[in-house]
Formats: C-alpha cells, sequence, structure tokens
C-alpha cells in the first residue's frame, strides 16, 4: 500500500464526503457472476447492476444528528468523543445496559494476542486447511465434498486431534464451576437447574476420542469452561493435574476471580438438559390450550382449524376496503357462562361485574387485539364495564433480561393509550408487581376480586415462565382461589399463524423454514381471514363516570397510574429514544409508510426522527425501501430496512397489521419468495412467525440450552476484557465496533450487524453465546425474548445465520452427520464489513475515530496503514487474530461434531 496515498486520503475531513470505493465494480456481466442461475431475478438484477447498498444523501455525522434532534452531543456521547478519544459514555451503565468506552487504551489491552496454540499441530493444522478451504464455496454442493472428506477423516480418529473436551462428571458448588447459590429470584424451581450452575467441564489429556461418558452432558456454560482451571485436569488414571493453555486455550489459565465474575453472568441461565428435555416432552403451549380446552371448551379455535385450501380468488378479496373483522365471527361467539353466578357488588367496579382485558408485555395496542376484542364483546354481551389491566413486574423483566430502553417504550406507548382508552371511558388500570415472580397469578387474582371481575382475556405469550404462570392462573381461577372462581381466557394473537397450526405431512411440527414457509403463504392466501384485523374496543357506558365514585377511582387514583419510571429500569436517555423511536400505533404506522413508499437514504442511517421526511400521501414513488429491500437488505450504509421491530416486539402493531400493508402494494396477494423486494421482506416477518413456532414445539431453546443438545457441547474461553471491548464496540473490528457502538448509543441494530458481532463473540472471541444474548437484549429497545433466544443461539451456537441452521444442517446433520455442515462458515469481519457497509458509511458514522479514512482502508485499518498512521487514529488494534481464532472455532466445533457424528 503506497503510503503517500494513504497519508492524503487521512487528511480528509469530516465535512468531506469520502470517495467512493473501488473495490467492487460497478457493473458485471450476469457471466461473471457466480451462480448467477441459483439467484433469484431481484439479487441478479442488483448484482448485475451493483446497485447492492447505493443510498443517496449525505452522511452527516452524530453530532450534527443529535443536534438537529434538538439534543447536546455531550449528554449522550460523552465529552471526548471524537478522535483520538473513545470516551464516549452511555446513558445505562448502571443498570447494566450500554457501556463506556475507557478511552483508546482503555478496557482493551493493546495488541493482546488471542491464546490459541492448537493450529501448531500440523495434523490439525492439516485439517483446519482444508475446512478454510470450504470458505469461498458459496453452495452446498461445493461444499458437501470437502465436508465429506473431512468428516470421513474425523470419524477415522485420523485428525490427530490430542486435546478434546471430555465431558467428565459435573462438579458442584462453589468450589468448583460458577457455584453459586441460585435464589428464587433466579429461575422457576422446575425451569432451571441450579445445580447445573456448578458444573465443571474437565478436559481430557490423553483422550485421542473425545470421552463421552456422560449421556446428558450439561456442560456448556462460560462458566463450566471457568471451572476447569479450579476442577483440574483428569488424567487418563483418574489423577488431576494443572491445564496446560493448549489443552481448552485460555480457560484454564485466567485467574479464578475474573472466570467467577464471567461465569455468574449466566448465572441461573441454563436449564438442565433432563428439564429441558421434560419440557419439550409436553411444551406448556399444549398444556395451556389443554387446560383451557378441559375447563371452558375450544377458547382457540383457530388452532385446531386445518389449513384447508380454498380457491385463491378469495384473497384479493379481503384486502378490498379495510379487512377488519366482522361481528359475529367464530372468535366474536366466544362469550362464556358466568362461573359464579348471581351475586353482590363488592368491588371498585359497580353495577356488577367488570371483564378485564390483561394487556402484557407484546400487545400494547388498542386496534386489531385479539383478546382485547373478545374482552370488548364479553363486556358488551352482558353489559358491564370494559377495564384494560396492564402490571409491571421487574421481577420476571430482570430474571429475563429486559432492557430500560424497551421497558421505557412500552411506558410511552401506555401513555398514549391511556389517553386514547379514557376517550372511550374505558379506565386502563397499572400495577407494579415486586414480590416473588412466580406468585404473579395469585396476585392478579387479587387485583381481579378488587376490581370485581370474574372474567380476563390476555394474548397467549409463548415463553416457557410465561405460559406456566398462564396455566396456573387458569387453574386457580377455576378452582376458586380468589374471592370468586375466575374465568381467564388465552388466546393466540402475536403471530399471523399461530404455532402449531401448520404441520408437516407427518403431522409433526416443522424443524425446517422452506417447506414451512410455504405453507404459512399458502394458508394466509387461502384463508385471508386470518390476516383479518380485529376491531378496536367499543366504548363503555358513558353513565358509569360520575354516578359511580368507585369506577372514577380507576381512572383518577394515582395507585393505577402508569409510572414515570420502574425502579431498576431507569432509562437515562429516554429523551433520546423518544425522538429516535416514536412511539404509538399511528406513528409505527407512518415509519412503516415510509418503508413502503420512501427511498433509503445514507442520511436516515442514525439518529434521526424517522419520521422527519414522512410525506403521508405519497404513495406514488416508483422505488421504495421495501420494493428494493432484495438487494439492500444486507446493507447498513442507508435505512434500507422498516425499524418495525420495535413496534413489533411491543406489539404496537400487529403482524397482521404490517402484512395487509404489504400485500396491499402487491393486489392483495401476499407475496413471500425471493424474487422480489416485497416478498423477501414479508419472508422477514414470516421469520419471526417461525421462531415463535419453533419457541412454542421446542421451548428449550428458551430456557438456555441449544435446539440441537449437541451443540452445548463446544468448549468456551473466559475472557472479560474481550467480553468488554466487545460490548464497547473497541475490538478494533471496525464493523463489529460500529455495530456495537449502535446497539449501545441507538439500542438497535440493523440485521446483518447483529450476525457479525453474534458471530464474532462466538467464533472469533470464543466466548458464550449467551453471554452475547442477554446484553443484546439489555441493550434493544426490540429485545424481544423468544426472538433473541433462538436467533442467538443459532447464530452464536454455530456461527451461522439461524434460518441457514434451521433449513440445513442442523436438522439432518443429527441424523446422518455427513451433510454440507454450515457451521464450517465462519464470518470474516472484513469481507463482512464489505457487504454490510460497502460504502463505509455505516463506520463511519458510528465511529468518530475513522470518520476520515477513506474506503479501501476503512474496513480493515490495522491491516492497510502503517504503524504509525494506525496510532494517530486512536482506534484500538484488534483484540484477535482473526485467522488463528478462525481455526480455534473450527477445531472445537469439529470436536462437537465428531461427536455427534459417533452419536449417529
Ligand atoms: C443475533 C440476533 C439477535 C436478534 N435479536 C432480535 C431481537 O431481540 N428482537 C427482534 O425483533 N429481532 C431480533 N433479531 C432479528 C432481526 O435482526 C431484527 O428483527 C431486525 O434487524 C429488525 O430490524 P427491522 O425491523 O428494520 O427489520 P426488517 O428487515 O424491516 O424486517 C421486518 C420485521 O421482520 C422481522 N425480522 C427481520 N429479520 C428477522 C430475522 N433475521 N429473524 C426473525 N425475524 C426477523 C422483525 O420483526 C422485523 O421487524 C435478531 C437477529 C440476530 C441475528
Amino acid at each position: 500500500m503506497p503510503q503517500t496515498t494513504l497519508s492524503r486520503s487521512l487528511k480528509l475531513t469530516s465535512a468531506s464526503p469520502p470517495p467512493s470505493s473501488k473495490l467492487k465494480s460497478p457493473k458485471k456481466p450476469a457471466s461473471g457472476i457466480k451462480n448467477a442461475s441459483k439467484l433469484s431475478p431481484a439479487i441478479l438484477k442488483a448484482k448485475q447492476t451493483g446497485a447492492q447498498g447505493r443510498f443517496p444523501g449525505r452522511t452527516s455525522s452524530m453530532e450534527d444528528d443529535l443536534r438537529k434532534l434538538g439534543l447536546e452531543p455531550e449528554v449522550f456521547l460523552g465529552p471526548r468523543m471524537g478522535r483520538g478519544g473513545l470516551g464516549w459514555i452511555l446513558g445505562n451503565r448502571e443498570t447494566g445496559v450500554g457501556a463506556s468506552g475507557g478511552g483508546a487504551n482503555g478496557a482493551v489491552e493493546q495488541g493482546e494476542r488471542t491464546e490459541i496454540d492448537h493450529h501448531a499441530e500440523n495434523k490439525k493444522v492439516e485439517m483446519v486447511a482444508e475446512v478454510i478451504a470450504l470458505d469461498g464455496a458459496s453452495s452446498d454442493d461445493e461444499v458437501k465434498p470437502c465436508v465429506q472428506k473431512l468428516t470421513n477423516k474425523l470419524l477415522r480418529g485420523t485428525s490427530g486431534a490430542s486435546t478434546t473436551a471430555a465431558t467428565g462428571p459435573a462438579g458442584k458448588g462453589k468450589e468448583k464451576g460458577t457455584g453459586i447459590a441460585p435464589t428464587e429470584e433466579d429461575g422457576h424451581p422446575d425451569s432451571l437447574d441450579h445445580q447445573n450452575a456448578g458444573v465443571a467441564v474437565q478436559l481430557a489429556s490423553d483422550a485421542t476420542v473425545l470421552s463421552n461418558t456422560t449421556t446428558n452432558n450439561p456442560t456448556s456454560l462460560s462458566g463450566g469452561a471457568a471451572s476447569a482451571g479450579e476442577a483440574g485436569i483428569l488424567t487418563g488414571k483418574g489423577r488431576k493435574r494443572a491445564p496446560e493453555e493448549e489443552e481448552g486455550g485460555a480457560a484454564g489459565r485466567e485467574g479464578t476471580q475474573k472466570r467467577k465474575k464471567d461465569a455468574y453472568e449466566l448465572h441461573g441461565k441454563i436449564a438442565h438438559p433432563a428439564n429441558a428435555r421434560r419440557v419439550d416432552a409436553d411444551p406448556p403451549l399444549e398444556q395451556l390450550l389443554r387446560v383451557q380446552r378441559d375447563l371452558w371448551g375450544n377458547v382457540a379455535p383457530q388452532l385446531n382449524a386445518s389449513p384447508v385450501k380454498k380457491p385463491a380468488a378469495s384473497a384479493s378479496a379481503a384486502v378490498k376496503g379495510k379487512p377488519v373483522r366482522g361481528k359475529g365471527k367464530a372468535e366474536q361467539v366466544v362469550l362464556l357462562d358466568d362461573v359464579n353466578g348471581p351475586r353482590e357488588s363488592t368491588g371498585l367496579v359497580g353495577k356488577g361485574e367488570a371483564v378485564v382485558y390483561w394487556m402484557r408485555m407484546e400487545d400494547i395496542r388498542v386496534v386489531d387485539n385479539h383478546a382485547l376484542s373478545l374482552a370488548n364483546n364479553y363486556a358488551r354481551a352482558n353489559n358491564v364495564p370494559l377495564v384494560v389491566l396492564w402490571i409491571a413486574t421487574p421481577g420476571d423483566w430482570r430474571a429475563h433480561d429486559r432492557g430500560v430502553r424497551s421497558i421505557d417504550f412500552r411506558l410511552r406507548n401506555l401513555r398514549g393509550l391511556k389517553k386514547i382508552l379514557k376517550d372511550k371511558n374505558i379506565p386502563l388500570v397499572v400495577d407494579t408487581y415486586t414480590g416473588n415472580r412466580f406468585q404473579l397469578p395469585q396476585h392478579v387474582l387479587k387485583l381481579l376480586a378488587t376490581l370485581n371481575s370474574t372474567h380476563v382475556f390476555a394474548n397467549i405469550e409463548y415463553e416457557v415462565d410465561e405460559l406456566r404462570r398462564d396455566v396456573q392462573l387458569v387453574k386457580l381461577g377455576a378452582q376458586g382461589v380468589g374471592a370468586s372462581k375466575v374465568k381467564a381466557v388465552f388466546v393466540h394473537d402475536r403471530l399471523a399463524v399461530p404455532p402449531g397450526l401448520l404441520k408437516s405431512g407427518k403431522g409433526t411440527p416443522y424443524a425446517v423454514y422452506s417447506p414451512w414457509q410455504r405453507q404459512w403463504a399458502a394458508y394466509l392466501n387461502n384463508n385471508p381471514e386470518n390476516l383479518e384485523e380485529y376491531p378496536g374496543p367499543e366504548p363503555n357506558d358513558s353513565t358509569l363516570r360520575g354516578v359511580d365514585p368507585a369506577f372514577d377511582t380507576l381512572f383518577v387514583d394515582s395507585k393505577w397510574a402508569i409510572p414515570d419510571e420502574v425502579a431498576g429500569f431507569e432509562c437515562r436517555d429516554r429523551e433520546l429514544m423518544a425522538k429516535i423511536w416514536p412511539e404509538g400505533t399511528d406513528k409505527a404506522l407512518q415509519v412503516l409508510h415510509k418503508f413502503l413508499h420512501g427511498q433509503a437514504r445514507h442520511d436516515d442511517l442514525g439518529l434521526v426522527d424517522p419520521l422527519h421526511q414522512y410525506v403521508p400521501d405519497d404513495e406514488t414513488a416508483s422505488a421504495s425501501r421495501i420494493r428494493d429491500y432484495a438487494s439492500s437488505r444486507n446493507s447498513c450504509d442507508g435505512n434500507s430496512s422498516s425499524r418495525m421491530s420495535p413496534y413489533l416486539a411491543s406489539g404496537v402493531v400487529s403482524a397482521r397489521m404490517v402484512l395487509n400493508k404489504a400485500r396491499a402494494l402487491t393486489k392483495g396477494k401476499l407475496e413471500s419468495g425471493r424474487d422480489s423486494g416485497v416478498g423477501m421482506w414479508v419472508q422477514e416477518v414470516a421469520w419471526r412467525d417461525f421462531y415463535n413456532h419453533v419457541l412454542t414445539f421446542a421451548p428449550r431453546v428458551s430456557m438456555g440450552r441449544p435446539f440441537l443438545e449437541q451443540f452445548s457441547d463446544v468448549q468456551w474461553e473466559t475472557d472479560e476484557a474481550k467480553l468488554q471491548a466487545w460490548k464497547d464496540g473497541m475490538t478494533g473490528f471496525p464493523i463489529v465496533d460500529a455495530a456495537q457502538r449502535q446497539a449501545n448509543i441507538m439500542g438497535w441494530m440493523h440485521n446483518r450487524p447483529r450476525m457479525i458481532c453474534a458471530s464474532f463473540l462466538v467464533k472469533d472471541l470464543m466466548l458464550d453465546w449467551r453471554l452475547g444474548e442477554r446484553f443484546f437484549m439489555q441493550s434493544f429497545i426490540d429485545g424481544d425474548l423468544g426472538m433473541a433466544m433462538v436467533c442467538h443461539q443459532y447464530r452464536m451456537t454455530t456461527g451461522l445465520e439461524p434460518k441457514y441452521i434451521f433449513s440445513t444442517t442442523a436438522i439432518r446433520c443429527a441424523s446422518t452427520g455427513t451433510d454440507p455442515q454450515p457451521y464450517f462458515r465462519i464470518f470474516n469481519p472484513t469481507s463482512q464489513s464489505e457487504t454490510a457497509s460497502p460504502d463505509g458509511a455505516y463506520i463511519r458514522y458510528w465511529i468518530p475515530e475513522l470518520r476520515n479514512l477513506p474506503d479501501k482502508v476503512i474496513h480493515d485499518p490495522y491491516g492497510k496503514l502503517s504503524k504509525k498512521e494506525f496510532e494517530k487514529l486512536g482506534y484500538p488494534k484488534p483484540i484477535v487474530d482473526h485467522s488463528k481464532s478462525r481455526a480455534r472455532a473450527l477445531f472445537r466445533q469439529v470436536q462437537v461434531h465428531r461427536d455427534s457424528c459417533h452419536a449417529c
């Protein structure tokens, strides 16, 4: 690299737009494109024209954008931000969210080398080299022969591996492993095996073949790896000795205190495999539906409907006019008999009973809300008032790593709803419950008694703890544990197609996305009534106000008011969050409208009001973000994606609502495929449905366990400094750092950088995916328990996008052990950077230290600049050597794979 050119380019000022990248040629003949025949027309076109990721507009800086929002940059970015100082600070450090960079030479030890030596052994190098050869492969056909060869080698035991993780007997207690005694708050006594927190990984020093002596190996957490050093190495003769560094990398070398601290982060997060199996065997969703069916009959008729094919003509008819569910539909007639017979009014609500709709974390809206609509129908049919209840449950939030931003977002949305409901004479009653989280059902029964209600309706939450809570509530209510018997009714609402509805030809749940997705799209097109939206609630009888003081108190008593903040969940950057994530269903639909009808721009990629160029009536644009989505979705240089995730995650809009808007663009037919931007975007929304579907038939995935148990055997490192560098965006890998800083400052990331960061944590740093999942959950405003678990698990366990795992390897690998193994493909942060930020705009925006670098350098400044030039940047050196980390990750995963092959 000629030094003079680089030196010159470093003189660019932040005001000058950087020269456009010449890394990619703008136009390529179709013949020059790899696997052109296999690409969808939209992607092929994008590749041919070189259109991918090119966005108009000028990129402004974070500071400029904050000023435009009327905010003081120093408050949100820190006084030392800028070139030569990475001292950006973030709002939520105290509550565990966000981070603060300690300056260029702060938290990260400069030039620290990764501690891997495995590749030094010739045989291993040979093996790894073969795997690395797979990297260039872009299709399974190319991968397959290499993997077959490698797998054969492994099965013959010719890898020469002399260091393997063995699954020895579990050490328990504080002395070994994490060993932290669980408290009741840490998890359901049944759902999590607390003893597992003390499990120790032991390394078999003399094993050339993995010694899998424990069938249900519970060793997967970094705490387990950490404990190896304390537990010592079991030699072939059953004696212990101190671990060598190459026997599992740094896990056995680091200081005990540090390892314990690291491991502590996962305390109470990982279920014992036996418990996970038990939960899978009788999934809580099934239990909930069963107990309701037994007690109340079929309250969720959709679930038993078969995906009968109807003539496609009906599809377009449904979207003519507003697709609103009419009165008299199946759901409307689910009116329940009173369980208690006539009785005196004793509670707050006079005139007899009230009916309660219990709004939860994922359905914060009044329009198109299934349970609310049922509650409304019941209230109107029985001439009783409707009350909306929302309960803040900080104990649950803590246990599930809910981030302060996502809580603040919900409180903001509730405030808007309170007004809308009040205009309909419907009180929104907000309660804060700080007791034992497993006693919430009893608390709800007390609240219902206070509200003089014996009927409560709610939408189903699909996570294990939540489902168990609801099963309890149904049972306890029916037993009359409170003042009276209570009917609690839970219905599907979160997804476009309820989980469990679509089954394979054999009647089993789909574990593979593609066939499931085809059925999903066909089902919705053939049964368009499933996308009809539920009407909002009708007003309560206006005579109640002023006449019934008990009812009045629900509107005015500060006891039922929405708290400004909930203790422990104070959001220090709430002002910024409110500007960049405006609350309310109306605003969410406007944000969506911009995506459907406006173009992507560089200057919308960061801290901006998403509605700043909103033109309500403009639906004429021939090009729009959604139409360009097929070619631009992997680039985060502009606002290529919809930014709907916070709204979908908290249910400010429903899946039905966004899908209806999308299909209105395609003449009423729901396009879902790779041939168009609209189709691809609909597929993303389908992924959300699919992950929830997986969550319900394999609930283990929300219990900290991998979908495929063999992946729990991956041996993780424990390195607090590297974990912190990852969290702070100080790894020295620009795309990772840009994305992590975006998460810290904005509470959100585009999908591609989420994948890159997750992969980097797991593959390059070899840190437990659950640490990353936790951090993301705590930082993101769209933190979605189920989705994050599934996404992280597959991305982080295997290094793959979960989609791909579901589509191919995981399932087939378990049965044959010889199919293509995409986990061999490990993201290269530099080439991923070129894909995710082809213009470098994303990196320049989030990393001020690199703002002035030219395109050729921005993705790898340490590799491309001279030492002197690099030092001037004030940006950290890479904390790992990617090629070595890659070799280590491959080596460890090959071990796991070999184990699973042996098991087959
Ligand atoms: C490691 C990792 C963690 C993630 N954690 C979360 C999370 O906590 N909450 C969350 O909502 N999404 C999560 N995702 C999925 C995805 O990254 C985000 O939904 C998406 O980036 C949100 O941006 P958007 O709304 O502009 O998406 P768009 O591209 O506009 O997509 C529209 C909607 O489709 C859904 N969707 C998009 N991509 C995916 C995907 N890969 N998987 C499942 N659904 C998808 C989302 O609901 C999204 O809002 C995660 C992905 C990864 C790889």
